[in-house]
């Protein structure tokens, strides 16, 4: 059943609040602690649907993972070349980056996988990580136009490349340094822009050699990971979502305990901050790898900027809650570069432009990207997220100005990176019921 959100006017947000673990660290703790020789204990594991998901299509690969208590996973390696055939097709959900990754690493084993995602999966390009993997000697099959299901036949060896992605993508840099760990010599990937580094610091924590050279990063064949325990810090793309709402709700006055700040996904954070926004760093600590901060946001009048094109990967997911504070901002908000969002869980540009149009926001959509005008006159809409976790959430934040309840439709795969994120909203103040619909 369709799950729907009926979100309007509600309190400042005030107080304490801490969003769950990081999407991307989770996925790939579970994969590489599959991966690694012994046991990994992951603590802070994201349980959403999207990492529940991989953790599934391990387990089917014959790897143990237990579960002690939320938030935990104990995780049984079973070295490179420990996984196994799974008899069922390995069903990634709603998540591109659990498909992606696993078919740069199942291109590399000697058995058969088949790879399958829902509805929004099914509709995203794989061209990007199917053709460099085919050229290190992958033999991959999709469907029309190189999407999902995707079948990944048995290959005997793969031969390591230089790859230079035409697009900034972690997702097709991790697939490749995946299919790296198996390929005769060394496989490189240079960008385009740097990305989410997740992939080649936990192989280096694993005990694996990363090579660099300028802006690209390799691996040599034939390493071994050995488990070591992951600590995985909060998502700062779940926090983004508080770093608006409490920027642009007036009287609001939050702090965001423990966000990790990798320099590579707070691009959100530069921005509302030249934007005008008032956000303080405080208790600021080094974990691990990590940088964390408590995150003191208090409302602030947002004016808008021409966003800087060299920052659009470090904040490639929170655009559609950009688009909000752009829209409550005086003056007008330019995106450019960014025509990646239309190849999301859903076209965001699209998605975003034609329910904040339906709010009364005035905005110019672009093929790259939007210009938003600030100071909108906001009214209630019933508007679709079109099932894009991102989106729901952005527009529920939008729904807060306009004085009649505004419905947003098909919300239930907000759980796929936040789980809880209903709860946290009221807690902290703002108005969103859920309604079971259709
Ligand atoms: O590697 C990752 O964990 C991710 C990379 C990004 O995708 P792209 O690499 O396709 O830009 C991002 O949008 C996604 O949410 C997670
Ligand atoms: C794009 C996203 O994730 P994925 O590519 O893993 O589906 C996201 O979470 O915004």
């Amino acid at each position: 059943m369709r799950l729907d959100w009926l979100a309007g006017r509600g309190q400042p947000l005030r107080g304490r609040i801490r969003v769950p673990g990081d999407k991307s660290v989770s996925h790939r703790a579970i994969m590489l602690g599959s991966l690694a020789e012994g046991v990994t204990r992951v603590r802070g594991f994201l349980e959403g649907e999207d990492t529940r998901a991989t953790a599934r299509c391990f387990a089917q690969m014959g790897v143990r993972i237990d579960a002690p208590s939320a938030g935990e996973r104990i995780v049984h390696g079973v070295g490179l070349h420990g996984l196994k055939a799974s008899s069922a097709p390995l069903d990634c959900g709603n998540a591109g980056t659990a498909m992606r990754l696993l078919v740069g690493l199942l291109s590399a084993q000697r058995f058969e996988s088949t790879l399958i995602g829902d509805e929004s999966l099914t509709r995203r390009p794989m061209a990007r990580v199917i053709d460099p993997l085919s050229e290190m000697g992958a033999q991959i099959e999709s469907a029309e136009g190189k999407r999902p299901p995707l079948r990944v036949l048995p290959v005997s060896k793969l031969h390591g490349r230089r790859f230079r992605p035409p697009v900034a993508s972690a997702q097709v840099k991790s697939a490749l340094l995946l299919a790296g760990l198996y390929a005769e010599g060394e496989t490189w990937v240079s960008e385009v822009h740097p990305t989410r580094d997740y992939t080649e610091s936990m192989l280096s924590a694993l005990g694996l050699e990363i090579l660099r050279d300028g802006d690209s990063v390799g691996v040599r064949g034939g390493g071994r990971l050995v488990a070591r325990d992951i600590d995985v810090p909060t998502d700062f793309s779940s926090a983004a979502f508080f770093l608006v709402a409490a920027s642009v709700i007036e009287g609001s006055d939050l702090i965001i305990e423990d966000v990790g700040l990798n320099p590579r996904r707070t691009g959100l954070l530069d921005t509302l901050l030249d934007m005008g926004a008032s956000i303080e760093r405080l208790n600021v600590r080094q974990v691990g790898a990590d940088e964390l901060a408590d995150l003191h946001v208090r409302a602030a009048t947002l004016h808008g900027i021409d966003v800087p094109l060299a920052r659009v990967p470090d904040m490639i997911d929170e655009f559609p809650a950009l688009f909000v504070a752009a829209a409550a901002a005086e003056g007008a908000t330019v995106v450019r570069g960014a025509a990646e969002l239309r190849v999301k869980e859903s076209d965001r540009i699209a998605v975003m432009a034609t329910a904040l149009k339906a709010m009364g926001v005035h905005l110019d959509e672009r093929p790259d990207g939007a210009v938003i005008q600030g100071g909108t006159r906001w009214q209630a809409a019933s508007v679709d997220s079109h099932g894009d976790h991102r989106c729901a959430m952005s527009l529920s934040i939008a729904a807060q100005f306009a004085d009649e309840v505004s419905t947003i439709r098909d919300c239930r795969n907000v759980d796929t990176s936040f789980p809880g994120y209903r709860d946290l909203v009221l807690g902290a103040g703002m108005n969103v019921q859920a309604v079971e619909a259709g």
